[in-house]
């Protein structure tokens, strides 16, 4: 079969997306090639899921569909000068999932091929991602519904201007990072409050989830949540005071306002 779908880079982002892909049906394992320079991970990755690896990214080109960016924006244009583009009959969707990175930077390191700039998470691994795609200026129709069938194999697809993406990055992008603090700091406080380890992490991963799966099945407002957990003078308001007290909302939304300058800076 025709390579359909070429990813150049296959780390942790590469790794949760082809997983669905493949899970979801989307994609057969043959129509993948994975780009990877180290061969440890170019082994795994063909053991564990039976696709198509190689160490020569011009080789993905050859993708009839989509390339998929995967790699560090650090190394964006170490990788497309080594492209020889001019050799390409075809121009396969361009997916660029490089945090900061401009559409404009990857217009003119891919002239005449259409880009999508996309912002996924890493809960796409388990079908749950939120992405975000930013289409380019020679994006038609039929590639946006391309992008959009490849990125709700792995959760939930926004359409958003490109302007917003540096913002995307610091809520959804990072965000799990920020959750996973959370998790793992309520897990800390039961067991300061006696629990055993594994007892709290269950019940603090539980308790993020249900609390997010309540407020997206109801469209109960955050505030109104809040509200109905604390009764007068009970346990919930005494730790929501405390929160208050250590500047816990601020704190949050001082991280994703500095994820977002990050990626402003790492667009530069
Ligand atoms: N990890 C995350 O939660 C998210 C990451 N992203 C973006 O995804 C991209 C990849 O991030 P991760 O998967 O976390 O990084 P990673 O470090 O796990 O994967 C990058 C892969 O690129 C490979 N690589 C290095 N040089 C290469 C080259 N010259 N040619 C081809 N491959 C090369 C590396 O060996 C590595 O396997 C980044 O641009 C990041 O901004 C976007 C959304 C979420
Ligand atoms: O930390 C990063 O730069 C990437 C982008 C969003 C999540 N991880």
């Amino acid at each position: 079969m025709s390579i359909r779908l070429g990813i150049i880079g296959g780390g942790v982002m590469a790794e949760a997306i082809l997983t669905r892909l493949l899970a979801s049906q989307l994609y057969p394992a043959n129509s993948l090639l994975v780009s990877e320079p180290q061969s440890s991970r170019r082994d795994f990755l063909a053991e564990t899921y039976g696709i198509n690896v190689t160490d020569n990214n011009q080789t993905t080109l050859q993708a009839t569909e989509a390339l998929l960016l995967a790699v560090k924006p650090q190394i964006l244009d170490k990788v497309t000068s080594q492209l020889t583009l001019d050799a390409v009959g075809n121009y396969p969707l361009i997916l660029s999932i490089l945090a900061g990175t401009p559409l404009n930077r990857l217009e003119t390191a891919f002239p005449n091929f259409p880009v999508i700039r996309v912002m996924p998470n890493t809960p796409a691994t388990v079908g749950e991602g939120m992405t975000a795609i930013a289409p380019g200026t020679q994006v038609k129709p039929s590639h946006l519904a391309l992008a959009t069938s490849i990125f709700e194999a792995v959760g939930e697809v926004v359409e958003v201007t490109e302007s917003l993406m540096d913002g995307v990055t610091g809520l959804s992008g990072s965000g799990p990072a920020f959750v996973a603090l959370m998790i793992e700091a309520l897990s800390d406080g039961g067991v300061a409050s006696g629990l055993p380890r594994a007892i709290a992490t269950k019940l603090a991963i539980q308790t993020v989830l249900g609390t997010a799966t309540l407020m997206k099945e109801t469209g109960l407002h955050p505030g109104q949540l809040k509200d109905n957990v604390t009764s007068p003078g009970g346990t919930t308001i005494a730790g929501v005071a405390k929160l208050e007290e250590k500047g816990f909302r601020s704190a949050v939304i001082e991280a994703v306002k500095t994820a977002y300058r990050r990626s402003q800076d790492l667009g530069k």
